[in-house]
């Protein structure tokens, strides 16, 4: 099977834990970890499968790499290209921009031809707003490590077993 690239931006380091459990559940050495505090556009090359990971910080933004990097997008071409995607967040701290990253980087990243897998029911979430949610849904993986870090074992198995289908 081909790689997928794992692109993650980390502030605390959260960001950065998750990717190694997600790769690590995905197992047979599929994932491929990209900090975003050391990509550069060509990376991205040759990975028809991806999974984009941001947390969000000061209220709604992208963490500060990814913000760096942001402007590249526009330049990048993602047709032909499966995109899943996860983010950290805090959802009673932040409960109106709950996981916004991930949203923001989502809609770039489709508006540019990438195809989103990897959608995530909000049921047993509590937050107000979210630009993650598109049709009822997250766009992808919610992980609240702040909050909810008892459900991030079984959440990342769950959410592996469904990107493993919809990627292959
Ligand atoms: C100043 C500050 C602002 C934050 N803003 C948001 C936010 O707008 N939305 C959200 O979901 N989480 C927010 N968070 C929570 C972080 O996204 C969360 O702790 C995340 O897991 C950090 O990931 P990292 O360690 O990979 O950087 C914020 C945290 C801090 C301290």
């Amino acid at each position: 099977m081909s790689k997928i690239g794992l692109f993650f931006g980390t502030q605390t380091g959260k960001t950065e834990s998750i990717a190694e459990m997600i790769r690590d559940e995905f197992g047979d050495g599929e994932i491929e970890l990209h900090d975003m505090s050391q990509v550069s556009v060509s990376d991205f090359d040759g990975y028809t499968k991806l999974i984009i990971a941001s947390p969000t910080w000061d209220i709604g933004e992208l963490q500060s790499d990814w913000e760096g990097f942001f402007p590249e997008l526009d330049s990048m071409d993602f047709s032909g290209k499966t995109v899943a995607y996860f983010g950290t967040g805090d959802q009673l701290g932040y409960a109106d921009n709950f996981m916004d990253a991930v949203g923001i980087l989502e809609a770039k990243i489709s508006d540019r031809g990438g195809k989103t897998i990897g959608y995530w029911p909000t049921d047993g979430y509590d937050f107000s707003e979210s630009k993650a949610v598109k049709n009822g849904k997250f766009v992808g993986l919610a992980i609240d490590e702040d909050n909810q870090s008892e459900l991030t074992d079984d959440r990342i198995k769950v959410w592996v077993a469904q990107i493993k289908k919809e990627f292959a």
